[in-house]
């Protein structure tokens, strides 16, 4: 079965619909751990958010988002609409490989129409290369739909940038221009975006370049004090540290020794990580906003309160929302992250030295180092099974 999904201005191909091509084969019953990630930010109405939660409780998650940005994660696309008009209204959201890969496997929805419009796009169909073809229609892919979910969610939508330019600077600076241009062609304002990419040393040069343009970038992958601390100095505008991808890594490796310092001093390392970062942008008056991801449990969320924001699992979410909390347990959820925590908090000489290159590299860690060539190479990956897709799609019989 295929059907018209529009036509270009110089093009009269007919595409297929996106689904007959790839996704006839998934269903809507995708195992959970292999749903497309996205997230989608809940600000849910609490207590001050430097002081314990006041006495009109109902559950947990309303405890704990008076104090920190909960950002449900793990959001199946056909959910995304259902959450937005039922339990957890989306304020934010991020588009990916892996995201354009999952809507896919839906029933028809705005979102798939993007990409299908994308497919569409004749400035892709003049070009001979056949990899800045494919590239050409990933772009568009993820600006189209990320133009969707800006329309969608009231606060920022981070796009993702092609992880296989992670290693360099002027490359990944280029492609946050090219994607900033065809948001602007959507009529998307530069304010509703963040441009995420990792935090390679490249990476996080780029973001400085970026940032003092005036465009917004999300660092992700940051599994050390140094990522942290130079994404901090570049001005990045939001910094996203793994904090279970960090314990997981302590639990079966050692010689680590940032890693080995929290475990010693009886410290999760990755919630460390997340208090360091966090009472070093606060001390040092950095812009950055922290943001925490990979959380297993509830307890590292009551952990993290007071940071700026944290992905949390909808199974998470639906246990905290699932949460009666009494007026009596109201002092049970306290502000750990804060400014004036941040104040007193001490750093040793070399963790307040300017980050160049030379220093940044030589203070990546082991598990810094693997975990941050993991989240690439699962970037990478998703990227390549987009094109792929995409390349068994083109070119559409009549063209
Ligand atoms: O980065 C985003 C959204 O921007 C998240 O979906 C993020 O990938 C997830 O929170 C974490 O990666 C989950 O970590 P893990 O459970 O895969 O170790």
């Amino acid at each position: 079965m295929s059907i018209s999904i529009g036509r270009s201005p110089s093009s009269t191909a007919i595409l297929p619909k996106v689904c007959d091509w790839r996704c006839s084969s998934r269903s809507t019953s995708t195992p959970f751990h292999q749903i497309p990630r996205t997230f989608v930010g809940v600000r849910m109405s609490a207590g001050s958010a430097s002081s314990p939660i006041g006495a009109n409780l109902s559950n947990e998650l309303d405890a704990v988002s008076g104090f920190s940005e909960i950002v449900p994660d793990t959001v199946v696309f056909d959910d995304f609409e259902r959450h937005a008009s039922c339990r957890f209204p989306p304020t934010a959201a991020t588009v990916s490989s892996s995201l354009l890969l999952g809507i896919c496997s839906l029933p028809d929805t705005k979102f798939k129409s993007a990409i299908e419009t994308a497919l569409a796009a004749s400035e892709c169909f003049g070009l001979e290369n056949s990899s800045e073809r494919l590239s050409c229609f990933l772009d568009r892919a993820l600006v189209n739909v990320g133009a969707e979910l800006v329309r969608s969610v009231p606060g920022r939508v981070s796009t993702e940038v092609d992880a296989r330019l992670a290693y360099d600077t002027q490359v990944i600076i280029h492609k946050v221009n090219q994607l900033l241009k065809l948001y602007s062609q959507l009529e998307v304002s530069p304010q509703r975006l963040l441009f995420k990419i990792p935090s390679t040393w490249q990476g996080i040069e780029a973001s400085r370049l970026l940032e003092f343009e005036g465009i917004q970038t999300h660092l992700t992958f940051v599994y050390s004090f140094s990522q942290a601390a130079a994404a901090a100095q570049a001005g990045a505008s939001v910094i996203q540290i793994f904090v279970g991808r960090i314990r997981d890594w302590a639990r079966n490796h050692s010689g680590d020794s940032e890693i080995d310092a929290a475990s010693k001093s009886g410290e999760d390392p990755g919630l460390a990580l997340v208090e360091k970062t966090y009472n070093y942008i606060h001390k040092y008056g950095h812009k950055s906003k922290l943001m925490a991801a990979a959380v297993r449990n509830k307890q590292d969320i009551f952990n993290l309160l007071g940071i700026d924001y944290i992905i949390v699992p909808v199974k998470i979410l639906e246990s905290l929302k699932d949460s009666v909390t009494y007026p009596e347990e109201k002092y049970s959820y306290f502000r750990r992250l804060s400014p004036g925590s941040a104040r007193v908090y001490n750093f040793t000489e070399g963790e307040l030295m300017k980050w160049d290159q030379r220093s940044f590299a030589s203070a990546m860690g082991p598990a810094a180092e693997e975990l941050l060539a993991a989240g690439l190479e699962g970037y990478v990956n998703q990227a390549r099974r987009v094109e792929e897709f995409f390349g068994k799609i083109w070119p559409p019989p009549n063209v």
